[in-house]
């Protein structure tokens, strides 16, 4: 029986300190299954820690015979591959521990649940050492996931979450999560960084003078092979918790890490998750021998409620054969980088993976909630027993400045009674607070930034941020959806900068062709390409010198030109295209964007996190003109200013009705697609010698109103419409993107989104 096994492994990227020792536990069990029968070929492919990546190395293999893989270190792989699998109804062993809140037919999930390790892990140092917890993670979905539990967990046992950080996946710099840290003074740190954060984070947590016997680190993820890699002296005293542990000092265990250690020609740390490899591989593969079948169904029947003997006790696969019951341990680091074992469960933990939903009841409570959030007049905001927000609408965090997360004292919802009339509901572990404003509270005056106005707080917020900006030199990231004014707060903050009197430079990157991107920037000396400049020329950053550079669309940026980006931030210093020569540059960035980068980091790998970091010094995140409608009336009237001057008289106001409409619009194309519709409901009224009414406005909008009565809960079906109308009513993408005062990027964006035909 020949038999192909694919092993998913990330040999190189941000994860590979951990696979590689994975990769090696898989190819040490079919070496040794080949010792007796020689019938597998191990084929290995390198999946760089990026799902996309993963998916199509499994697709290729899939198609080339493969219905056994091993591997897929993180969950944004794992879940990439899951597709593949069902598609040729292959199998995956998943070898690493995980959030839980999964159980699919097709994977057999041999590391632990987050009932096996997680809870266990809370227990114990909220016994020894406190309760209030600050996590740390990556931000993509396994530490995302975990964290809701361990809120979930810990707030029903009277612990606090004092702060929960995310860094880019691959972040390696910690200094101000560090000193967030001193300054909050946690009784403990919940770390669930991977990868090169890891080490990153322990070296500066010693660094920076904290030490596990004041502020220990708890982290399911940190193990020998990461301790290796940080260097054991940073990593000793802190905590993790496993089935397996290199220090076990049974006689299953001696035998496997002699065997290992043969086979590997070193003295390799070994961990859980590459224990873990080994065992899955080994189940599966006698499983298929037995059979003398690589059927995934018949292979997962006959591992169901096997038990077995291993070094890390006797496990059981359950019924369905995808999950392990196992015993489990916790282990304190020590100096040499192996791990004191301080408790030990004895007993089998069954694995409960969906033992705390973040899915079910609490996604549904908060459907229901955010749908009666919208509707409503009063602002909502939902504790749990020991008074975490777990829910607050918009409206209540505008009014209140509070945050999900925070946690309301006895003394504090008491004084919310003197701003806000609440109406109080008490159910079982649940508290629902109902606030109005009291009438005649007033409303919040004003808050002017260069040519911004606003009354919303969110927006005032941030716009502390862009003064704070204008004051400093920092890089500045400006987030938002298209048209909601990013590049004017831009010119606003070089405005009031010290470099108001130099240069402000915009490059779009998102309309210049990618060819083309690396000479507008940097510049090029005579003769570098065809149709090149005589005496060459200077690119934007030289342009910009003493001043502002405005990157806007910095997420469509090609990753080749990313690291470019990157070193000529980090060193300040560029070299013309064709040029050898360094020439400093002496500029501040701001950069825009209305993408989610954190999100393509982790999911597409079409953003490097590094740069990500270096342009995110000081970021600021502009509402939607949807969630400020206090602000429409404001804008229209400047709009209407602005239109005298260049047209010549024309009406002073919009009428009542139609002031409404434009105030319950959501605006897809925000404060630009405003400015359009005010310009020519300002023309036509002004040929007819009358204030703006519906009449003057666009079809899409007139139409909002006979639909709003059901558009009420939808404003993605709404977005929709106006989008598919838009198309309808005219020729081209372009002419239609010029219609809703979108860019055409984000209308192509948007039609994929929604599935609309063109
Ligand atoms: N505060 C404001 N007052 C009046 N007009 C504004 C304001 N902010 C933005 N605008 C107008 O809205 C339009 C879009 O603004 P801007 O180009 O700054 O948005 P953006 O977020 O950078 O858009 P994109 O993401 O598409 O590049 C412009 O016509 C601008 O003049």
């Amino acid at each position: 029986m020949q038999m192909k096994v694919g092993l998913l492994f990330s040999l190189t990227g941000i994860t590979s300190i951990t696979e590689r020792g994975q990769y090696e536990a898989a190819s040490f069990a079919i070496s040794e299954f080949n010792e007796q029968h020689a019938e597998i070929e191990a084929i290995v492919r390198d999946i760089s820690s990026d799902p996309r990546k993963s998916a199509e190395e499994a697709e290729a293999l899939a198609l080339d015979g493969v219905k056994i893989f091993i591997g897929c270190y993180t969950s944004a792989c794992r879940k990439a591959v899951l597709p593949v699998l069902e598609k040729y109804d292959c199998l995956l062993v998943y070898p690493t521990l995980y959030e839980g809140q999964e159980d699919h037919p097709n994977v057999f999930y041999t590391g632990e649940v987050p009932n096996q390790q997680v809870h266990i892990l809370i227990d114990y140092f909220m016994h020894h050492y406190g309760k209030r917890i600050y996590l740390i993670g990556n931000d993509y979905i396994y530490p995302r996931e975990t964290n809701e539990q361990v809120k979930t967990y810990t707030s029903g046992k009277n612990g606090e979450v004092i702060e929960e950080r995310y860094v880019p996946f691959g972040n390696q710099e910690f200094h101000e999560v560090i000193q967030d840290i001193i300054l909050k003074k946690p009784d403990v740190i919940f770390s669930t960084l991977v990868g090169k954060s890891v080490p990153a984070f322990y070296r500066k947590y010693k660094q920076m003078g904290l030490s596990p016997e004041s502020v220990p680190i708890f982290s399911p993820i940190t193990k020998e092979t990461e301790i290796e890699a940080m260097g054991a002296e940073f990593g000793a005293g802190h905590y993790s918790s496993a089935s397996y542990f290199q220090s076990l000092s049974n006689p299953l265990n001696q035998s496997f890490i002699q065997r290992f250690h043969r086979f590997s020609e070193g003295k390799k740390p070994v961990s859980s998750v590459m224990y873990n490899t080994y065992l899955g591989t080994k189940i599966v593969l006698d499983s298929m021998l037995k059979l003398r079948a690589f059927d995934r169904e018949k292979i997962m029947g006959y591992m169901g409620g096997k038990r077995m003997d291993t070094a890390c006790g006797t496990l059981r696969v359950d019924a369905n054969g995808r999950h392990l019951s196992r015993p489990v341990k916790i282990g304190k680091a020590l100096p040499d980088g192996q791990f004191d074992i301080v408790w030990d469960s004895d007993k089998n933990i069954n694995p409960e993976p969906f033992k705390i939903s973040t899915r079910k009841a609490s996604r549904v409570n908060e459907i229901v909630l955010e749908a009666w959030g919208q509707i409503s007049e009063e602002a909502i905001i939902a504790l749990s027993e020991n008074g975490t927000i777990q829910y607050l609408s918009r409206k209540a965090a505008e009014l209140t400045g509070f945050r999900k997360g925070n946690r309301l004292t006895k003394k504090m919802i008491g004084q919310l009674n003197d701003a806000f009339q609440v109406i109080s509901h008490e159910a079982k572990h649940k508290h629902l607070l109902l606030l109005k404003p009291r009438i005649g509270r007033k409303s919040i005056p004003v808050m002017k930034f260069g040519r911004v106005r606003t009354r919303n707080e969110q927006y005032q917020l941030e716009l502390e941020t862009a003064r704070i900006a204008a004051q400093s030199t920092a890089n500045v990231l400006i987030l938002g959806e298209t048209g909601t004014g990013k590049e004017v707060v831009a010119k606003s903050i070089h405005e009031m900068s010290d470099r108001r009197n130099g240069p402000l430079i915009s490059v779009n990157t998102g309309l210049i062709p990618k060819n083309l991107i690396a000479s507008e920037l940097f510049g090029y000396v005579e003769g570098t390409f065809t149709g090149a400049r005589k005496g060459g020329a200077i690119g934007k950053f030289e342009a910009a010198q003493k001043g502002t550079l405005f990157l806007d669309e910095i997420g469509d940026m090609p990753m080749d030109l990313q690291v470019i980006l990157l070193r000529a931030l980090e060193t300040k210093r560029i070299v013309r295209l064709g040029d050898t020569n360094e020439r400093e540059v002496d500029i501040r960035i701001i950069a825009a964007t209305n993408r989610n980068l954190p999100e393509e980091i982790a999911y597409g790998n079409t953003f490097r996190s590094d740069l990500y970091y270096r342009l995110n010094v000081l970021s600021l995140t502009i509402p939607p003109l949807r969630e400020r409608p206090e602000d429409i009336e404001g804008l229209i009237r400047e709009m209407l200013e602005e239109l005298k001057d260049s047209y010549g008289d024309g009406p002073d106001q919009v009428n009542g009705e139609a002031l409404q409409l434009l105030v319950e619009y959501p605006w897809p194309g925000n404060i630009r697609e405003l400015r359009n519709v005010i310009e020519r409901a300002y023309l036509l009224a002004r040929s007819k010698a009358r204030d703006i009414t519906q009449d003057d406005f666009p079809a899409n909008l007139r139409g909002y109103t006979a639909r709003k009565p059901m558009q009420q809960l939808s404003l993605r079906e709404v977005e929709k419409d106006a989008i598919s109308k838009a198309l309808r009513e005219t020729k081209s993408v372009l002419e239609a993107a010029r219609k809703l005062g979108i860019a055409r990027s984000t209308l192509y964006r948007k039609i994929k989104e929604f599935g609309i035909s063109i």
